[in-house]
């Protein structure tokens, strides 16, 4: 399990991240989101190990990562640059993280080439950006870490690409239990994949909750009616949020999914629809600063 307990870093004066406390469970999928300069590679850079915290503490379980090699083993990190030595092909990159990494599997890294179709003799630096984040996912998968850290993981990637590393990031997950941690701007790709969400703002992680249980708590109605919606109707619902779009009133509602349906059927509206609302939209309408805050982050 990754820990992080009341973590503080600063940069001279400034506060890069205060009062961060988290915990991931082994075989989670978590996805931390927040506007430019919120703090989410610090956040990152403490998981990995590589900055150490003023303050609190950041534990995968129960031993400090910090200046730990032997958790190290454990961990895979790609930057939002991904790391290779310059002049090296992606065959001298495998040879270096083979000596780093005891799980590392050679099996696995001839299947993942071949998957990729990669040409393992050309300088990693002559690639493309997204062949470099290809890469960088092939190197890292062949590693077996048990833990991936993965800061905006798909930039650059086209679509397929992205089709085909989320499968290979999912299945680990299944099979093995490896727990991720991403970071991203894109809530659309964080629902995607994450089942615990994180939100990060100004330093401070402001909302973290389980992806299923935000979702099964808000939706969004559409009703029409011959005369109108009933006023009793609307009292009960007591709607985050109205809008009217022709004939078609459009309700996002707190509760429980059937007893909405069932006060609803009840009124005997002409139109009806219960539908699930994005996380876009969720944060949207939920969380008022918040909901603002999250419309700069989205793409
Ligand atoms: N090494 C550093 N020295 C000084 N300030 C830093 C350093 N690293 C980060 N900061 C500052 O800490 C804050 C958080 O930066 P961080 O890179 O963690 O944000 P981020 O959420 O990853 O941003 P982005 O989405 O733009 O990549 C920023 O104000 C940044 O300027």
């Amino acid at each position: 399990m990754i820990e992080m307990k009341d973590v503080g870093k600063r940069f001279d004066r400034f506060k890069a991240l205060e009062k961060v406390s988290l915990s991931i469970q082994k075989g989670s999928i978590y996805g931390l989101i927040g506007s430019n300069g919120a703090g989410k590679t610090t956040l990152i850079k403490l998981l990995a190990g590589i900055y150490r915290q003023d303050h609190g503490e950041v534990t995968i379980d129960g031993s400090p990562v910090y200046e730990n090699t032997g958790l190290k083993q454990k961990i895979f990190y790609i930057p939002d640059h991904p790391f290779v030595f310059s002049h090296y092909t992606t065959k001298q990159m495998a040879r270096f993280y083979k000596n780093c990494y005891s799980s590392w599997s050679d099996e696995r890294f001839e299947k993942l080439a071949e998957l990729f179709e990669v040409n393992l003799q050309k300088k990693i630096q002559t690639f493309s950006k997204g062949w470099q984040r290809q890469i960088a996912f092939i190197l890292a998968l062949s590693a077996n870490p048990e833990i991936l850290i993965l800061d905006e993981p798909m930039d650059g990637l086209d679509p397929v690409v992205r089709k085909k590393v989320k499968n290979l990031l999912i299945n680990d997950v299944a099979e093995r239990e490896m727990t991720i941690f991403i970071s991203s701007h894109n809530l659309r790709e964080i629902e995607d994949i994450c089942d615990h969400i994180g939100i990060i703002h100004s330093g401070t992680l402001i909302l973290q909750k389980e992806l299923d249980e935000l979702k099964a708590d808000i939706h969004k109605v559409q009703v029409a009616y011959r005369d109108g919606v009933p006023n009793h109707l609307l009292k009960k619902l007591n709607p985050l949020h109205t809008e009217k779009r022709g004939s078609v009133s459009l309700f996002i509602v707190r509760g429980d999914e059937d007893s909405i349906a069932r006060q609803i059927r009840e009124t005997n509206p002409v139109i009806f629809d219960l539908l699930p609302l994005t996380l876009e939209e969720i944060f949207i309408y939920e969380m008022g600063d918040i909901g603002y805050a999250i419309k700069n982050v989205v793409v």
